[in-house]
C-alpha cells in the first residue's frame, strides 16, 4: 500500500516519526512536506496529499497538524475524501470499519508519538466492513455530488 503523507510546521516532526514508522514496516511513503519548523498553512498541505488520494495516485494519506483539526477540516473539502482525525485506536478502527476513512490527520500537540503510532497501525490494519456502512458512506457521496450540483 501507498501512504501520502503532509504536516504544517506543528506536525512536521511527529509526520517525521510516522514516515520512518512506515517506512519499516516496508510502507510505501509519499510525503508531502512540510519539512522545517517555519510557520505554513496547513490547508496547503491537506489539498495536496487529498487531492492525491482522490485521484488515486495513492491509496491513503495521513496528516498531522496541531490539533488534526485543520487538516481534516481542509481534507474533507476534496471530494471522495473521508478524512478522520483520531485519537483513539478505537476511532481509528471505526473510521476505517465504519467510515472507510481513506485519510487519517493527527494532532502532534496531542498526542504522544507512542500513542499516535499506535493509532496509525490499528487505522492500517482495520479493513471497511461494507453493508449498512456502505449505504451511509454512498449518502456522503451522494451529499457531495449535491454540492457539486448546486455550484456549478
Ligand atoms: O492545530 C491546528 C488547527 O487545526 C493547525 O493545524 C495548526 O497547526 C495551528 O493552528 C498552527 O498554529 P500556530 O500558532 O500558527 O503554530
Amino acid at each position: 500500500m501507498k501512504i501520502a503523507l503532509g504536516a504544517d510546521h506543528a506536525g512536521f516532526e511527529l509526520k517525521n516519526q510516522v514516515k520512518q514508522h512506515l517506512t519499516q514496516q516496508g510502507i510505501d511513503v509519499q510525503d508531502f512536506g512540510t519539512n522545517t519548523p517555519d510557520s505554513v498553512d496547513y490547508p496547503d498541505f491537506a489539498q495536496r496529499v487529498a487531492d492525491t488520494v482522490a485521484v488515486g495516485g495513492v491509496e491513503r494519506g495521513v496528516l498531522v497538524c496541531g490539533t488534526g483539526i485543520g487538516m481534516a477540516m481542509s481534507a474533507n473539502k476534496v471530494p471522495g475524501i473521508r478524512a478522520a482525525n483520531c485519537h483513539t485506536i478505537l476511532e481509528a478502527e471505526l473510521s476505517r470499519q465504519h467510515n472507510d476513512a481513506n485519510i487519517l490527520t493527527l494532532g502532534a500537540r496531542v498526542l504522544e508519538p507512542e500513542a499516535a503510532f499506535a493509532i496509525v497501525d490499528a487505522w492500517m490494519k482495520a479493513q471497511f466492513e461494507g453493508g449498512r456502512h456502505q449505504r451511509r458512506v454512498d449518502k456522503i457521496h451522494q451529499i457531495e455530488q449535491q454540492e457539486v450540483k448546486r455550484s456549478t
